[in-house]
């Protein structure tokens, strides 16, 4: 699939709202594809579409070991369309994070260590999981990505 385009913070698409899908079409899909060779070339774990100058509530978590996160678990990738978080817990956890959209930095981030969601897939069919750790932060951070929020609006 193409490479998209990065946007970089500063840009007026990284500080909108998303809006919820609501086609499950063939073009959903050929933008997640994008999405997901864009972020893999980047050497990414995650990326949401405000990321690619899309304004929809989508997003890619592909945790898995490469030189920019060692430590991050092998998970299948997962494409979440109109997620919603529904629990959080009140255990924080702070941790290492970098974006996508601010290249070449990271930041000491605080997170819910567990967390509760709920998401369609590319099909449209409404899943719910508990998320914990690593992956959890992940999502945390490409659903702030959604309300038009990065990580530079939450470091310490
Ligand atoms: O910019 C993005 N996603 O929006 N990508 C981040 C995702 C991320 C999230 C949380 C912790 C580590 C990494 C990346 O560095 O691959
Ligand atoms: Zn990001």
């Amino acid at each position: 699939s193409a490479l998209l385009p990065i946007a970089l913070v500063g840009e007026d698409i990284l500080k909108q709202q998303a809006i919820a899908v609501q086609h499950f079409d063939a073009a959903l899909t050929e933008l997640a594809q994008q999405m997901s060779a864009s972020m893999a070339a980047a050497q990414g774990v995650g990326i949401a579409a405000p990321q690619v100058h899309s304004p929809l509530a989508l997003f890619i978590m592909a945790s898995r070991p490469n030189e920019r996160y060692p430590d991050a678990p092998n998970m299948a990738p997962v494409v979440v369309v109109n997620p919603h978080i529904i629990h959080v817990s009140s255990d924080l956890v702070s941790g290492e994070e970098g974006c996508l959209s601010v290249p070449g930095q990271r930041f000491i981030i605080q997170r819910h260590k567990t967390i509760e969601v709920r998401y369609q897939n590319l099909q449209g069919e409404w899943q719910q999981a508990e998320l914990t750790d690593f992956i959890a932060r992940i999502f945390q951070h490409e659903f702030d990505h959604l309300q038009g929020i990065t990580l530079l609006e939450r470091s310490r």
